[in-house]
């Protein structure tokens, strides 16, 4: 039976306006409270369901079929599997059907339930992504109760507990305990330049919340990678001696998990060593020059968000995942915006000027263009090059070419 036509409703959306949207449960049962986002990727939602990124927040697909190729364990984003859960739950126009695809280990409905991801189907996903992009993201309560009896008093409690992204540091929640090697050897379906076994350099790079192709795509570059936790200093940092240092994407308000975050960047900058940030670790790289971030009104989920390079003038299709963005006008003199969102006019990106340090605020390794940002890789490890006397490589190279 399809949710919409399922009596009585076995789950609830509740949002804080009191908006009330009834469906059909699917996952794990119970209710969990976080913020009300869209994403409109058609595909690849496995990989979003485990992008650390996530956290604290509910995400309606506006695709309706999502399920359709099932579940396995390659496509998995999240390298801390101790943070797999950090999505509160998944909204869905349609019911999940039996998977269709060679790669299916197993079908979403069940997947989402081991993970304990709440998920409700049967709604009008399309309504609920106007009445985002009209009001921006709510707080919502997401409840899937087999019985239909749904308890009214305690989903209420829930909702005002939830105190909203701002304000909250998440990344601490979603980091490695410990710091370890990336072991590409496991992973070796983009292999380009380099090898584990014969590494070109050394990058640390600090987990936010880290999603594995990133790690991937530096490896990939003939890089070891050694991934801290968020909390290492900066003294922790330089005791690995790495070549270049890399700051990650993750979860919640920038501006406090700055609070740590700002003063090791800060730190780790004045090394001369190249720096590169993802999204989160774009912001926090934002924030340590001085800038600043806030919150955005619907924030930018999704694999179809053209950007603009403007330090080339090419135009790039990318992966967007954020509610927060730095303020360009707050970025000091010195330090450069090297792109910008076609959508809004928002930030994407930011360099200082004459010094190996630069961020963009979108997902180069997610790869809806399919590669077209994967240049950034080589632009950072270009750096590396240039600083140890070795020949760049080319930014852009065509698929399937030679390296
Ligand atoms: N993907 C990310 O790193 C997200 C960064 C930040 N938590 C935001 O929502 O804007």
């Amino acid at each position: 039976m399809t949710g919409w036509q399922q009596t009585p409703a076995t789950a609830v959306l509740i949002l804080a306006d009191g908006t009330r949207l009834e469906g059909y449960g699917l996952g794990a049962v119970g209710h969990a409270a976080g913020e009300v986002c869209f994403n409109t990727a058609m595909t690849g939602y496995q990989e979003v369901l485990t992008d650390p990124s996530y956290a604290g927040q509910i995400i309606t697909f506006t695709f309706p079929h999502i399920g359709n190729v099932g579940t396995n364990d390659d496509d998995i984003e999240t390298v801390n599997m101790a943070a797999l859960s950090g999505v509160r739950g998944v909204v869905l126009k349609a019911d999940i059907t039996n998977p269709s695809n060679y790669r299916a280990a197993e079908k979403l409905d069940a997947w989402l339930k081991k993970r304990n991801i709440i998920g409700i189907a049967g709604i009008d996903t399309r309504a609920l992504t106007a009445l985002i992009r009209e009001k921006g993201m709510p707080n919502g309560v997401i409840v899937h109760e087999p019985t239909g009896q749904f308890d009214e008093g305690s989903i209420a409690a829930e909702l005002n507990a939830f105190p909203g992204l701002e304000g909250l540091d998440l990344a601490k929640e979603v980091t490695t305990a410990q710091t370890y090697h990336w072991d590409q050897t496991s992973w070796q379906w983009n292999v380009g330049y380099g090898t584990l076994e014969n590494p070109e350099f050394h990058v640390v790079a600090i987990d936010y919340g880290a999603k594995r192709n990133i790690l991937r795509c530096l490896a990939d570059q003939g890089a070891k990678v050694t991934v801290v936790p968020a909390t290492a200093s900066a003294d922790d940092i330089l005791a690995h001696n790495p070549d270049a240092v890399f700051l990650s994407n993750g979860p919640g308000d920038p501006a406090e998990t700055g609070t740590y975050a700002v003063p090791t960047i800060q730190k780790l900058m004045e090394t001369g060593k190249p720096m590169f940030g993802i999204c989160l670790g774009h912001q926090l790289m934002g924030l340590a020059l001085g800038g600043k971030t806030s919150k955005m009104h619907q924030g930018h989920h999704g694999a179809n968000h053209p950007v603009k390079d403007l330090t080339t003038g090419k135009v790039e299709i990318t992966s967007m995942n954020h509610g927060f963005a730095v303020d360009a006008d707050s970025l000091p003199a010195g330090v450069t915006q090297t792109h910008v969102s076609l959508f809004d006019g928002s930030n994407a990106g930011l360099a200082v000027d004459g010094k190996p340090i630069f961020s963009v605020q979108y997902h180069p390794e997610a790869s809806p263009g399919p590669q077209d940002s994967h240049y950034l890789f080589t632009r950072f490890l270009n750096q590396v090059r240039k600083q140890k006397g070795l020949p760049e490589k080319a930014e852009y190279i065509a698929p399937g070419a030679a390296a």
